[in-house]
């Protein structure tokens, strides 16, 4: 069964589709690239998947259970988690900080015992801290953690917007063009990191306009047009698709 499922999925903006009737799917530890020219429907789909938009037709099946309805918290709750093109991040607070906010989703202590300062909740503080250090390792930023996020250069502050979607622990990531900006160096690093996120056993849903980047980490290629999949398949045949070839020029 897949990770993530759409099926008939489309949505209507004025009484016209800029999704129309959409199946493609997701599987855990693969990386699965969405593209497509401008306007194409990108965004509204993963808005779609997050629960950020309703839906006009269709399901979402998250690991085979319906969610199409739910509500963008819940679906948080559930294992979605999800950067965007623009960055949003508490600028003045401390890169652990920002970090640390992606998982008070997940806390379990009550506010109650983190008020009384209760045992419980300063061990849930302390394995948070410890998990926001792994994160910070990993991403290579340990030397940053007390800075200000907004003090850092734009690579480094979608780093920290990739932690904190992580530190949900997601079993389904949607990256909205993750390596936007960055030169190719910085973007192979994170590739490396989406690589062995997506080993984890997580499933990621990214778009990107990059297809150096696309062609390098992909398993898997969705190209729409249009608001419909017009190609679906391994990176190096969908880019070389001549449908998708024209649907760029055409755009
Ligand atoms: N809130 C909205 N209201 C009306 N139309 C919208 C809205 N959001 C998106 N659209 C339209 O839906 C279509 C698809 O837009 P979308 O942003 O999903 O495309 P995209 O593939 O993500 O594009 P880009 O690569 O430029 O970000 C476009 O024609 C857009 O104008």
């Amino acid at each position: 069964m897949s990770m993530l499922a759409l099926q008939g999925v489309g949505r209507d903006f004025g009484g016209l589709p800029a999704v129309d009737s959409l199946n493609m799917s997701a599987e855990r530890g693969r990386i699965t690239g969405l593209i497509g020219p401008n306007g194409a429907g990108k965004t509204t789909v993963v808005n779609m998947i997050a629960g950020l938009l309703k839906l006009s037709r269709g399901q979402v099946l998250l690991d085979g259970e319906d969610v199409s309805t739910r509500e963008a918290q819940e679906l948080s709750r559930m294992g979605i988690a999800r950067t965007f093109q623009n960055i949003r991040l508490v600028r003045d607070a401390s890169v652990r900080d920002n970090v640390l906010a992606g998982f008070h989703l997940h806390e379990k202590t009550s506010t109650l015992a983190n008020l009384l300062g209760l045992p419980s909740a300063f061990r849930e503080r302390r394995a948070l801290l410890a998990r926001t250090d792994e994160l910070l390792d990993r991403f290579g930023m340990t030397a940053m953690a007390d800075w200000p996020a907004g003090s850092l250069s734009y690579g480094h502050q979608r780093r920290i917007e990739m932690m904190r979607a992580l530190a949900t622990e997601p079993r389904l990531l949607l990256l909205d063009e993750p390596v936007a900006g960055m030169n190719d160096a910085e973007a192979y690093k994170l590739a490396a990191i989406f690589r062995e996120v997506a080993d984890d056993g997580v499933a990621i849903l990214l778009i990107e306009h990059n297809m150096r980047f696309v062609r390098r980490l992909c398993d898997h290629v969705c190209v729409l047009a249009s608001g419909r999949l017009i190609a679906e398949g391994d990176a190096e045949s969908v880019i070389n698709d001549p449908r998708v070839i024209e649907s760029y020029l055409g755009s």
